[in-house]
């Protein structure tokens, strides 16, 4: 029971504790401890991640007997060592067992053979030895089996596994032919071994063994283990402190702008360029329906308003408006401007755009003119040689990604912590997004939005969804980098970033789904344990574990058991479906909207 998970964990706390092993140990419950994650119905802990926690010494007996429920174990990247406990063949239920970058040594333990649950086995970077036994072929559901940067000597032998993921690299004695079934595999899945036969060069004499390893030193980036001489180690050393020293020095004078940029309420007109002009008159200005309204005296550049704008002001009433730096995205830095106290926009001022007069207003004015009640609306903007500025009705309730991920996000009144979401609140901004994508995608069948992420779904107070930062993507230059796009939320396809279509966004919206329901940011790098993003993290995932591993679990502690895990489980099925690898796998957004008020509906169906 739970009492034996705990008093197991603390066992294995006190044989192998490091620095930074903090547990409040007061708690009652386990299941709130890092690294720890339970089983809301079974009440058992399920998952103990502890990588990176410099765990050190061998695990001893007697913990693994415990913790019984176990589905996914990490203790990668910890400085253990000895060879594994024999009762950890008593965790039947584990699915993930991840220990690289440890020092475990002795043969690979034949214990694991008997966990014929195991999906992803990491054994790399360690010191096993001996080989590579056929007790594997037991393991009928593995599909990733890493066992590089080790010393395992003797043949690979023909496991015929249906693996996804394979690498025996740099373990110098493994020799022989690479088997039919393993021959699917990239070269780097082997290059520092004597193994011979496709993906590598053909055997010299099929079935004989070359004499010579391969040295790892003749393999160009890959890890080499050698000795080296003590004058070597000291200048590393010597060289690994300066280095680390600057970089600190660096972070911190960057910490500082960026900390003094993000609090400081700025003066909007300290960025006033100086050469906007300002013209002398102010002009009496009306907007006109579906047209834009120049406010245009004698030629000099002025804001320009769209048809949909509520209320018209001067440019010189914006740059004198006190501002706030909200935050800096891939086109450039956005403000929040109080122009009076019933007028808040948020201002962006792009960067990097190369483009002429003409060309921005004609792609501007197709911005301007995009009107759902799901969108952010641009009211109007700015153009001149120096100067981009972009007009925005202000979102109150900033972005999705900050509502999410931000655990002292402030809303009204500084400190009052973050706002729980329930799944009504999150369902309905699933769905207003949705509506608000395929608004922009029934355009034109080329019109996408490029940039599609939990940062740009804002929110209204009464937490209506509304996507922003549409057709910005094609203002700014292809060689703007844009790294916001590298983070988990871009599709596989993509390699030119400023290649852009509906599937790629559909793609992007199915990773905010599964960032709704997980909890998770897109890079969260604790479940990453093989640097996968969310989206090949939650594909890796099997159904009957959704529940304990995936959904947040601030999402489970908010709702009666069992009301609305089914629109849930529907939910995560869109989203699963939307990150499928393939394009033409994903539906179009129509789909989704129409899947979503489904199962909305569905859900209050079952409940009325
Ligand atoms: N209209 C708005 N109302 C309120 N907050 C906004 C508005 N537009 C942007 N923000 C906030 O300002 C910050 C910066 O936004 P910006 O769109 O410039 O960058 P981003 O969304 O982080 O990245 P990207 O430029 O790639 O979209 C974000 O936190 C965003 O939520």
């Amino acid at each position: 029971d739970l009492s034996a998970d705990k008093s197991a964990l603390l066992t294995l706390r006190s044989a192998v504790g490091g620095r930074t092993f903090l547990w409040n140990t007061e708690q009652t419950t386990p299941c709130n401890w890092t690294g720890v994650a339970c089983d809301a119905t079974t009440n058992r802990v399920t998952a103990l991640r502890l990588p990176g926690f410099a765990l050190s010494g061998n695990i001893p007996e007697g913990i693994f007997g415990n913790l019984t429920n176990l589905r996914t174990l990490s203790l990668r990247l910890n400085s253990l060592t000895g060879t594994l406990p024999l009762d950890l063949s008593s965790c039947s239920d584990l699915r993930r067992l991840y220990l690289q970058g440890n020092r475990f040594s002795g043969e690979i333990p034949p214990l694991l053979f008997s966990l014929t649950n195991l999906v992803r086995v990491d054994l790399g970077e360690n010191e096993f030895s001996g080989e590579i036994s056929l007790g594997f072929k037991n393991l009928t559901r593995l599909k990733s089996l890493y066992l590089e940067n080790n010393k395992l000597s003797g043949s690979l032998l023909d496991l015929d596994l249906g693996l996804d993921q394979f690498n025996v690299s740099n373990n110098s004695f493994l020799n022989g032919s690479i088997p039919k079934s393993l021959q699917k595999f990239d070269s780097d899945s082997f290059l520092g071994t004597s193994l011979c036969g496709k993906p590598l060069d053909v055997c010299s004499d099929e079935g004989t063994v070359p004499s010579q390893p391969i040295s790892v030193g003749n393999i160009p980036g890959k890890r080499e283990k050698k000795k080296l001489s003590g004058g070597v180690i000291a200048g590393i050393v010597i060289g690994c402190v300066v280095g680390f020293l600057l970089i600190v020095l660096v972070l911190m004078v960057l910490f500082r702008k960026k900390g003094s940029e993000r609090t400081r309420d700025v003066d909007f007109a300290t960025f006033k360029p100086r050469d906007i002009e300002v013209p002398e008159e102010k002009t009496a200005v009306e907007a006109n329906e579906h047209s834009t309204v120049e406010v245009n005296s004698s030629g000099t550049k002025r804001l320009v308003f769209f048809g949909n704008a509520t209320k018209v002001f001067e440019l010189e009433d914006l740059l004198r408006a006190s501002a706030e730096v909200l935050g800096k995205g891939t086109f450039g830095t956005a403000y929040k401007a109080v122009l009076d106290a019933a007028t808040l926009v948020a201002v962006k001022r792009l960067k990097d755009v190369t483009m002429g007069d003409r060309e921005f207003k004609e792609k501007i004015e197709v911005v301007g003119a995009m009107d759902h009640e799901n969108l952010v609306p641009l009211r109007a903007y700015y153009y001149s040689g120096d100067e981009k500025l972009l007009v925005f009705d202000f979102m109150p309730m900033g972005s999705l990604s900050a509502l999410l991920h931000e655990r002292c996000y402030v809303i009204g009144n500084k400190g009052a912590g973050r706002t729980p979401l329930n799944w009504e609140v999150r369902a309905r901004i699933a769905l207003g997004a949705a509506r608000g994508l395929d608004y922009l995608h029934s355009q034109d069948p080329l019109s996408s939005h490029g940039n599609v992420k939990s940062s740009n779904i804002l929110l209204t107070n009464s937490h209506d969804a509304r996507v922003s930062d549409f057709g910005l993507a094609q203002l700014v230059g292809s060689s703007t980098t844009t790294p916001n796009r590298v983070t988990g939320y871009r599709a596989p396809e993509v390699t030119d970033p400023s290649r852009v279509s509906q599937k790629v966004d559909v793609y992007s919206f199915g990773v905010v789904l599964l960032e709704l329901l997980t909890g998770k940011a897109p890079t969260n790098s604790v479940m990453n344990e093989e640097g996968m993003d969310l989206a090949r993290w939650v594909h890796s995932v099997e159904r009957e574990e959704w529940r304990s591993e995936v959904f947040d679990s601030e999402l489970m502690s908010l709702e009666p058991v069992g009301s609305v895990e089914g629109e849930m489980v529907e939910m995560l099925q869109l989203g699963i479906e939307c990150t499928e690898q393939h394009p033409d796998k994903r539906p179009v957004m129509v789909e989704v909207v129409r899947r979503i008020q489904e199962l909305r509906q569905l859900g209050s169906d079952r409940v009325g």
